[in-house]
């Protein structure tokens, strides 16, 4: 006889959603978190549109409610001077969202009227909305919603150690804030211990993951932005590419990627040199305001998905598999993944048949790969491109900017992936390809006549380039 059907570790953004969903199934859970204060983080902090579609589905899109959320309409592109607006895509473009019947009722799939929020343009309007928030304050209503859940019980305590035998996971040993140790058994143990997980090397001594660029952040006071509503990309020749968007009604994120495995030793004067002068002007008075407060950093990791094999045992979120935060799908794809997780767990009355689990686990594994495909294929590739550090990247670059320009397709298309809403990893192949092509033909164009042979020879090395910055990404998480 077990304690609970499943343990969940870890209450930041997947743990306190996996929690309820199973609640909901009417199962037995403990959701244990080591610190039930309000996070102060610089993760977290934009969902795109198919992460908001995954809480209306579990009937938690409450959780974006009353925290001063910024609604946002997609994204605003910088390039040398010149700006190009991103909508998100149509409704009318898109696959409905499926409600899940054991977790949706009473209206919980719908976002209500707040300070900041209007549940008429989130519910009515034509295109699909993303929001910004305050990680913190986001986690909290996560908490307290799975709090809220009968069968949840929560725990405040630090996990020590995974109870494995020949025979699979049984459950966990915390220690509590006293110095106690606890044992608590469960048919299930689902590790959400996050970006710097103890616990994902249960699945393979080698799953750990790489730190390739970190993020700088500043927190803005009163910024003025550019162009409300939108996330803010700048990019540029010699910098690394800075976003920015609205986190609170006063509040301002502003990351700035730094390319390189360890940070500069003075981060300020990179900030002040590298990032100051390349912002819009507008933004400058507040940059500059904030750059007289505590500079926060966190390295950009990167982790293909391993199967989830050991009976008893589940990893999921960032303990799974993280990608490049460029493109804030990091959310998006976790709360994907419970979605799936909920739908195929739905046929399965009890945990205690591990079997039956762990077939579940397989379909996971696979079905899961186009939407967390395509979304961190793209947030590497795009990285690679934003950050460009060689001739043939600034060529892409600049001819990828110019693709968007183009509008139509050229942009529904690309915001799609983005969003999490074209879970299609061979269209992605297809347009990043196009897009290769694209910034050849601009190269041609741009150079002129009299650089042909130059242009020629560069055909190869602009392919060569995109092969290396995408392939090596697609055949990682889509055959592995
Ligand atoms: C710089 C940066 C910016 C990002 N921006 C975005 C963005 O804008 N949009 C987006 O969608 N994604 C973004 N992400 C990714 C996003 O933050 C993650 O995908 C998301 O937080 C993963 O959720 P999680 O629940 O797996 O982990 P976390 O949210 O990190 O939660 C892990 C929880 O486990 C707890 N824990 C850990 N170990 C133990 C233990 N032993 N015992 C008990 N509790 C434990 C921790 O205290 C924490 O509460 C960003 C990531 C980075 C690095």
């Amino acid at each position: 006889m077990v304690d609970y059907e499943a343990i969940i570790i870890g209450a930041g953004v997947i743990g306190p959603v996996i929690a309820t969903s199973f609640a909901r199934q009417g199962r037995k859970v403990l959701l244990i978190e080591r610190d039930w204060r309000e996070p102060d983080r610089i993760v977290g902090e934009l969902m795109q549109p198919s992460g908001l579609r995954s809480l209306r589905a579990l009937g938690m899109i409450q959780a974006i409610n009353n925290i001063g959320a910024t609604p946002e309409i997609g994204y605003t592109i910088f390039y040398e001077g010149r700006k190009v607006h991103i909508n998100y895509p149509s409704k009318a473009d898109v696959a409905p969202t499926v409600p899940l019947k054991s977790c949706v009722f009473d209206g919980n799939d719908k976002v209500l009227d707040d300070d900041t929020l209007s549940a008429k343009d989130f519910e009515d309007d034509e295109f699909e909305r993303g929001a910004s928030f305050e990680h913190g304050k986001f986690i909290t209503n996560l908490r307290n919603i799975a709090k809220a859940e009968r069968n949840v019980t929560t725990l405040e305590g630090t996990v020590t150690r995974i109870n494995q035998d020949a025979t699979g996971v049984h459950g966990v040993k915390v220690k509590l804030p006293n110095g106690d140790i606890k044992e608590v058994t469960a048919d299930l143990t689902v590790a959400c211990d996050g970006i710097f997980s103890k616990y994902r090397k249960i699945l393979g001594e080698d799953n750990v993951p790489t730190v390739e660029s970190h993020f700088i952040a500043l927190k803005l006071k009163n910024a003025e932005l550019p162009v409300r509503n939108t996330g803010h990309v700048i990019l540029g020749t010699e910098f690394s590419p800075i976003l920015v968007y609205q986190i609170t009604p006063e509040d301002t994120r502003i990351l700035c990627a730094f390319n390189g495995p360890t940070l500069p030793r003075d981060i300020k004067g990179y900030l002040r040199q590298n990032v100051l002068p390349n912002l819009p002007q507008e933004l400058q008075p507040s940059f500059e305001i904030a750059l007289k407060d505590q500079v926060k950093t966190h390295p950009n990791q990167y982790l293909v998905a391993k199967q989830n094999d050991i009976p008893g045992y589940l990893v999921v979120g960032d303990a799974l598999n993280i990608r490049h935060p460029l493109t804030g799908g990091g959310m998006t794809v976790g709360l994907n993944d419970v979605v799936l997780l909920m739908r195929l767990f739905e046929k399965i009355p009890t945990f205690s048949n591990r079997e039956q689990v762990n077939e579940a686990l397989l379909e996971f594994h696979y079905e899961r790969k186009n939407l967390s495909g395509v979304i961190n294929v793209l947030s590497f590739a795009l990285f690679s491109l934003f950050a460009a550090n060689d001739e043939n990247l600034r060529i892409l670059q600049r001819g990828c900017f110019k693709y968007f320009e183009l509008g139509g397709t050229a942009i529904s298309i690309p915001v799609g992936f983005l969003s999490g809403l074209i879970p299609k990893p061979f269209l992605l192949t297809w347009v990043f390809f196009k897009v290769a092509f694209y910034s050849i033909y601009c190269n041609f164009i741009e150079k002129g006549l009299i650089w042909l042979p130059v242009s020629i020879f560069q055909i190869f090395t602009i392919l060569f380039t995109a092969a290396y910055v995408f392939t090596p990404y697609l055949y990682r998480e889509i055959f592995s």
